[in-house]
Order: structure tokens, then sequence, then C-alpha cells
């Protein structure tokens, strides 16, 4: 046999048909669903009088609308649209029989920490879901894309995705990280040196010790910005860390089962003499605690740098770096650690985990925050309680966060938590594009620490001198 990929062996194990000009057909294992990407695919089959193939495969939850504040079983806190939406998810998942999670469910939260957590992701699988950050569940060594509108329709219909086979990239973190460094700096780092598009036609998989090393919820974090640097996914090969975290959850497979399981999961991972279309590596202990400057995820540097001047780019970045100084209103020259923050976000589906807030909670523990505003939003109601016995809670509280109920929230400007105009935040979300937190509101995207520290200080700050 030829040696094979990660990818290769999941994408060869649920190959359904190939046609001669290489589109394929995949069988999809697990379909997650959001009431921003599904109403009109719902409507489709209403439509056409067609059913939910799998409905035992299909798990729904709202996220992106929802208000989190404790007030939100008041749908007068929601816009129009948003109230719409979320009634179509309530309605699609109860006629289409599909399992559902509520906003009143304690496990409600955002799609890709819920799936995850019940035990639906599992390593081997093929994940759909109709968003981009999707690709968090490929830490699972699950391979798992982000779908539209249409695709959803057509994955609803059929338990099947066309596609086509993207090539292999390698990305090798090596070694140890630095104290302070975590896996939001790693996958910035990784964005950094490739660029957004430098993923483009690609599935990443993410290899090396500083990986290995890595929780789940680590491995979640590096794999959910895959998609900030154009790949089509992000893997991670499964190992004992993720049998430990997968075994016991709800949906997870048990007794015979779950050995059976274990059978086909140790087969999962790239052969030595597999082929790679590219391959990237980083030392870990190169990698400091980062933040971005600009309006795009590649924009990183170190907390320790200088705001770049637009001509330090290439030609063709020119105009875009100058316009992101603009926008994010930055003098060439100044310290990174001299720029005023007046909002600190604490959330989304690459830092809404237990651990990272474990990790914010160290930094903030006895102290007060000098920002004008600081939220944390845990990325499910399961994390919220978790945090809540772990006294994580009182130390947002104290410290003078809002302690808020699971959702998107200002990881992007869909519901009332929202910048205002010319705000800055330091945020742990994914993306820092212009408008992406609320009309003109400026993000620089962080690991939660440095979150924590500059709510501490009211200014980017290096985590490692707060540690
Ligand atoms: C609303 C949704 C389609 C979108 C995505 O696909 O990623 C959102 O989750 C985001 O992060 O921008
Ligand atoms: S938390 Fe942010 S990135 Fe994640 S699904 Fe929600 S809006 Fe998208």
């Amino acid at each position: 046999m030829s040696p094979k990929t990660l990818y290769d062996k999941i994408w060869d194990a649920h190959l359904a048909h190939e046609a001669d000009d290489g589109t394929c057909l995949l069988y999809i294992d697990r379909h997650l669903v959001h009431e921003v990407t599904s109403p009109q695919a719902f409507e489709g089959l209403r439509m056409t009088n067609r059913k939910v193939r799998a409905p035992e495969k299909t798990i729904a939850v709202p996220d992106h609308n929802v208000p989190t504040t404790l007030d939100r079983a008041n749908a007068a806190t929601m816009t129009e649209d948003s109230r719409v939406q979320v009634e179509a998810l309530d309605k699609n998942a109860k006629d289409f029989g599909i399992h559902y999670y509520p906003v009143s469910d304690v496990r409600q939260g955002i799609v890709h920490i819920v799936g995850p957590e019940q035990g639906w992701t599992l390593p081997g699988m093929t994940v759909v879901c109709g968003d981009s950050h999707t690709a968090t569940h490929g830490a699972f060594g699950a391979l798992a894309h982000g779908i539209g509108t249409s695709e959803v329709e057509h994955v609803l219909a059929t338990q099947t995705l066309i596609q086509k086979k993207s090539k292999n990239m390698k990305v090798e973190i090596t070694g140890k990280l630095k104290p302070g460094v975590t896996a939001k700096d790693i996958t910035m780092a990784v964005i950094g040196k490739t660029g957004t598009a430098g993923g483009t036609g690609f599935v990443i998989e993410y290899c090396g010790e500083a990986i290995r090393d890595l929780s789940m919820e680590g491995r979640m974090t590096v794999c959910n910005m895959a998609i900030e640097g154009g790949a089509r996914a992000g893997l991670i090969a499964p190992d004992q860390t993720t049998y430990d975290y997968c075994m016991g959850r709800p949906h997870a497979p048990k007794g015979a089962q779950w050995e059976a399981a274990l059978d086909w999961w140790k087969t999962l991972y790239s052969d030595d003499d597999a082929a790679w279309d590219e391959i990237i590596t980083i030392k870990g202990e190169d990698i400091a605690p980062l933040v971005t400057w600009g309006t795009s995820p590649e924009d990183v540097l170190p907390i320790t740098a200088t705001v770049p001047a637009a001509t330090d780019f290439d030609g063709g970045k020119v105009d875009a770096a100058q316009r992101s100084l603009d926008y994010m209103g930055l003098t060439p020259g100044m310290a990174l650690s001299d720029i005023e923050i007046d909002t600190v976000f604490i959330g989304s589906c690459t830092n809404g985990r237990i651990e990272d807030l474990r990790a914010a909670a160290e930094v903030l523990k006895g102290k007060k925050i000098k920002v004008k505003r600081a939220m944390v939003v845990p990325g499910s109601g399961l994390v919220r309680a978790q945090a809540e016995e772990e006294g994580l809670a009182d130390i947002f509280k104290e410290a003078g966060f809002e302690w808020r109920l699971a959702g998107c929230s200002m990881c992007l400007a869909m519901n009332p938590d929202q910048l205002k105009e010319g705000e800055r935040c330091a945020s742990t979300s994914n993306r820092n594009f212009e408008g992406r937190q609320g009309y003109k509101g400026r993000t620089h995207l962080v690991s939660p620490g440095m979150a924590a520290a500059a709510a501490l200080t009211g200014k980017l700050t290096d985590v490692r001198d707060l540690m």
C-alpha cells in the first residue's frame, strides 16, 4: 500500500464516488447547524418535500445571534432579524427531528464548542457545518469542512458533500513553547508566516512536539484559525490526549463500540514516508506572545515590537498596510505595548473553553481592571458552569469583568455585544477585519492571558511581565 497522510486516510474512508474530472462525493458523519446559515436550507427541503437524510447525525444550536446578557430569555433584547433566525431554527429542529440545544438548555453554546463537548466530534469523522470555523473540529483528527448554505441543504438531503481533494501541507511546530506562549500564539505565528492565502488549496496537518504537548482545548484553538490561513481544513492526529477527552462524553461510543473505534483511531496518522505538497517548520521556542496590529489576521507581531510603517511591506501590500494603519488609528514606530485599549473580550470558538478562562483568571486573580469594559463570554453553558464551580467566575467578577451567558457575542457584530465607533478591543477571537466587532471598531487579536493583561493595564501588555 502506498503511504498516506492522515487527510488521505480519512478522505479514502469516506469517498462515496469519484467522477472523471476529480469531483468527489464524500460521506458526512456529523452535520452541525446554526441559525444563520440554515434557514434557507431547511426551506429548500420543505419546498421540495424532502426530509433530513440522517437526523441522528445532525445537531443544531443557536449561537451567533443570541444575546449573552442574563435577561436574554426576553426576546425584546434581540433584533427582529436575529429573532426570526433563532425561531426558525427552533421550528426546523422540531419539524425535521434533529438533535437540538435551544437557548434555554445549559448545553447551548457556540456550535464548535458544543460539538466536541457533547462527543459528537470524534477522530476519523467527516464533520461539516455552515460556518468557516468548522476547522476547529480538525483538532480531533476529524476532516472538518466549513460549507455554504446551498451545501448545507445538500448535506441535509443526502448526507454527502461534493468536494475536490485538496493538497497536503504539513506544519510542524518543534520543541517546547516558552512560558506565556499559548496555542493562540502558535496559530497566529503560522498565519504570520504563511499569510492569509498561504493555505489556499491545502488541508493542513499540524504536528511536532509543541502540538503534541497541547491539550484538546489548545489543539482546537490551533485548528480553529486554519481557515484564517486560507486552508480548506486543519488536522491534528489523534493520540492519548484525544482519546482521554472523548471518553465518557454523552455521544462518544461506549464499551465494545469504544474499543472498535479506538482500533480505527489508532490507524489515523500520516505515514512516515507520506508525500507532502508543502512543509512549514516553526521552532516553538521562537514564538513570542503575539498581537495583531492591522485588519488582517496575518498582521501579527510580537508584543515587544513596534507598529510597522506601510513602506516596511512589499509593493503589493503597501496600500493595504496604510489602510489598516489608518483604520486602526496607529502611528508607525510606536510601541505595541503603548496602544491603549478600552474593551476586552474573552470568548469565541477560538478561546472560549475552560482552559482559556483558567489562563485569563490566573492573570487576573486578586486584581482590578483598568479598561472601560471587559467581558467574559464562556463558549457554552457547561463551560460557564464549570468556571463557576472552579471559582473562576468570581475572579472575573471581582476584577470587574462582566460574566455572560454563552454565544458568539463580540466575536462578530451580529448580536447586541458590539464595539462602538472608534473603540479599541483586545480580543481572543479570530478575525480583526474592519467592522468585525462593530462599525468602525478596532480589534487586536490576542491570547486569553494577553487579553487579561490588557484589561489590567489598559494597554496591550506583555503577559510575561505580569507572571
Ligand atoms: C456567520 C458565519 C457564516 C460566519 C462564518 O462562516 O465563519 C461566522 O461564524 C464568522 O465567524 O464569521
Ligand atoms: S465565535 Fe466567532 S468565529 Fe466562532 S462561529 Fe461564532 S462568530 Fe464565527
